[in-house]
């Protein structure tokens, strides 16, 4: 089998991403760690430790092989964020389109996920893949639609739409990696808040005041580091904050609705083998923002909830208690 199009990480969005690849029939070949995943997707064509309502078509292949990934000439790295710098350092990419579909920022060193791929796979050529994707959703083949950033313009853009735009999966095309990057990494932030929202009983109008609060503080901090207005309120932006803090599918949602229940960050994930990459964005995120002076009070209430400094209702009262301002983005 000769395929176009790899997928590396076989977690619940790399597998719906393969499924919808290969739903016309096009061959898909899919990268997962755990050896024994790759023996159940290429015999049951099922991932029950990810993506347990998924069938997979025959032409998706899965293998535990980097080495195999590494000569395809679009890879859609799938990684959690803070792996993407050893996995796709491991495969030893040297050329071909690189399109990252994490969503989060590296953890110690602050970097967005296209630095660690220019430093990783240097000679790759980068692309940002993000909006409102419930794998589950992509993987039956529900309409979804998704912001398609390529640093390499219109000519990378016409290679990728074409290997990756099908009938119900709708890229549209941006040259703002930044953009499309920061709005993915800060929704599942203010997810873990709006689901803290609901734990808590706190009503719908609350919940519409955080989302609204909240894309004020992704604004400020995305326009800071060079991301352009138009894609935060697109799809990888705002269109993505809007599904991730409507819905318990969300885990990142699901995960803050337990802490405002009164869970501990640390007995929620530990029971999980998915990721919440808002546990993981949310010290960061918050620190590079301390440190360019940009405010970001929500981004803030969550890492104290997270680190359990506080009981939810305690650290809910200190953001209604802040001095009242006028409705604007940038201070
Ligand atoms: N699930 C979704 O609906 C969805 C949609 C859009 C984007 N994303 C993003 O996709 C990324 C992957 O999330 P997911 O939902 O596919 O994952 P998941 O939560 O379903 O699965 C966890 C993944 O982590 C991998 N993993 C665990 N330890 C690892 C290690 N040491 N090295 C490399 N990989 C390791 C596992 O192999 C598995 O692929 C995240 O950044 C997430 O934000 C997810
Ligand atoms: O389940 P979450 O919170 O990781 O969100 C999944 C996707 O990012 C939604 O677009």
């Amino acid at each position: 089998m000769t395929a176009g199009v790899g997928v590396v990480g076989a977690g619940a969005w790399g597998t719906a991403l393969a499924q919808m690849l290969a739903s016309d029939g096009r061959e898909v070949l899919l990268w997962a760690r755990e050896a024994e995943l790759v023996e159940e997707i290429n015999a049951s064509r099922t991932n029950s430790l990810f993506l347990p309502s998924a069938r997979l078509a025959p032409s998706v292949r899965a293998t535990s092989d980097l080495a195999e990934m590494a000569s395809l000439p679009v890879l859609l790295m799938v990684t959690p964020a803070q792996f993407l710098a050893s996995v796709l350092g491991a495969m030893g990419r040297k050329s071909g389109d690189v399109v990252l579909c994490s969503k989060g920022i590296e953890a110690g060193t602050g970097r967005l996920m296209a630095d660690v791929a220019r430093d990783a796979a240097p000679g790759a050529q980068i692309a940002v893949l993000s909006g409102p994707t419930f794998a589950h959703e992509v993987a039956a083949g529900l309409p979804t639609a998704v912001t398609l950033a390529c640093e390499g313009g219109e000519a990378q853009w016409q290679r990728l739409s074409a290997a990756i735009a099908r009938p119900t999966f709708r890229p549209y095309y941006s040259d703002d990696v930044a953009g499309a990057e920061i709005g993915g990494a800060v929704k599942n932030v203010l997810a873990i808040a709006c689901g803290v929202v609901d734990g808590l009983g706190l009503g719908q109008n609350a919940r519409a005041a955080l989302i609204s609060r909240g894309f004020a503080e992704m604004q400020r901090f995305g326009l800071a580091l060079g991301a352009r207005a138009e894609t935060l309120s697109g799809l990888s932006g705002l269109g993505d904050l809007v599904l991730t803090c409507s819905s318990t599918s969300s885990r990142n949602f699901s995960l803050g609705k337990a802490l405002g229940e009164g869970a501990s960050a640390a007995d929620v994930l530990g029971a999980r083998n998915s990721v919440a990459e808002g546990a993981f964005t949310a010290p960061v995120l918050a620190e590079i923002a301390r440190n360019r002076d940009i405010s970001m009070p929500i981004v803030e209430a969550v890492v104290t909830l997270l680190e359990g400094a506080a009981p939810a209702r305690d650290v809910v009262a200190g953001l209604l208690s802040r001095p009242l301002k006028a409705e604007t983005v940038l201070v």
